[in-house]
């Protein structure tokens, strides 16, 4: 495994994680146009503050630690629309019934507090539960360790040097954001998660092979790819809310987000 470091959007981002090579020739029949991305991590370690400051660029301060929502929003990243669907789960005791969101996820969040060594050791048994079960899928689901609240960093209990050790372990990404600073920075994180889940797609397609003459290529007998599509999981008591962000408040192009269940968003 090689390390990566990326000149991410944002001065507190940084990212360490696999390294990419591709010296084999592809073709990608059809980019997911999907994304499940779950987000996975103690209590009160900011996973909903980062969904929804992802989602509406706001941060929230009010929430029920109780509810277990999915979110959708229509992003587009490297100019490709993608259709986002976002898990902010409310696991009390580190992972439990992990299969709901284990066979749905594309992607994984696990996320951090800086501020609080506990919620950085719990992130220790999300990352063996997805990276166990990431390990035997074809295309694999990309995890990414995150440490959210840096703008407490006079309350820092977890070094950066102990985030990026923990991501070299179990070949994650690393990133470090606030979810009450900068959009650009959480928005870089959802993004990076969906470029891996396409690299990953790409990668789990059957290879071209060059012939010996160069001059004609052939399809090894793979089946074709199948985007890595995967059903929603029916919440339990979901209440349908629509928010359209206004184009006044914002100059991102004004997504519809779709919010089951809702929360007060400030
Ligand atoms: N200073 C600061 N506070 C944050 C940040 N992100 C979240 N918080 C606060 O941390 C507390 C927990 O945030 P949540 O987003 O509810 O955390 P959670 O992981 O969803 O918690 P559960 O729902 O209990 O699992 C709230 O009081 C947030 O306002 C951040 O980046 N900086």
């Amino acid at each position: 495994m090689r390390n990566r470091t990326s000149s991410a959007s944002s001065r507190m981002s940084l990212m360490f994680g696999k390294a990419r090579t591709c010296n084999i020739v592809t073709v990608p029949e059809h980019e997911p146009s999907e994304c499940n991305i779950v987000i996975l991590g103690a209590m009160g370690s900011g996973k909903s503050a980062l969904t929804v400051k992802f989602l509406t660029k706001r941060f929230i301060s009010e929430y029920d630690p109780n509810l277990e929502d999915t979110y959708s929003t229509e992003e587009v990243v490297d100019q490709q629309p993608v259709l986002v669907k976002v898990m902010d789960t409310a696991d009390q005791d580190g992972p439990v019934n992990c299969e709901r969101y284990l066979s749905w996820a594309n992607a994984f969040i696990v996320v951090y507090s800086i501020d609080n060594r506990t919620s950085f050791e719990a992130c220790q048994q999300y990352l063996e539960t997805v990276t166990l079960y990431s390990k035997g899928l074809q295309p694999e689901a990309p995890v990414i360790l995150l440490g959210n609240k840096v703008d407490m960093e006079r309350y820092r209990q977890v070094s950066k040097a102990d985030g990026v050790a923990m991501a070299l372990r179990f070949s994650c990404l690393f990133f470090e954001v606030s979810a009450c600073l900068d959009f650009l920075s959480v928005q870089h994180v959802f993004h990076e998660a969906i470029r891996e889940v396409r690299r990953e797609t790409e990668r789990s397609i059957r290879p071209l092979f060059i012939s010996e003459d160069k001059s004609a290529i052939s399809l090894s007998s793979a089946p074709p790819l199948t985007a890595c599509y995967k059903e929603l999981p029916t919440p339990a008591t979901a209440k349908l809310v629509t928010v359209k962000s206004s184009r006044a408040q914002s100059k991102r192009r004004a997504p519809t987000l779709t919010l089951l269940k809702g929360f007060k968003i400030f």
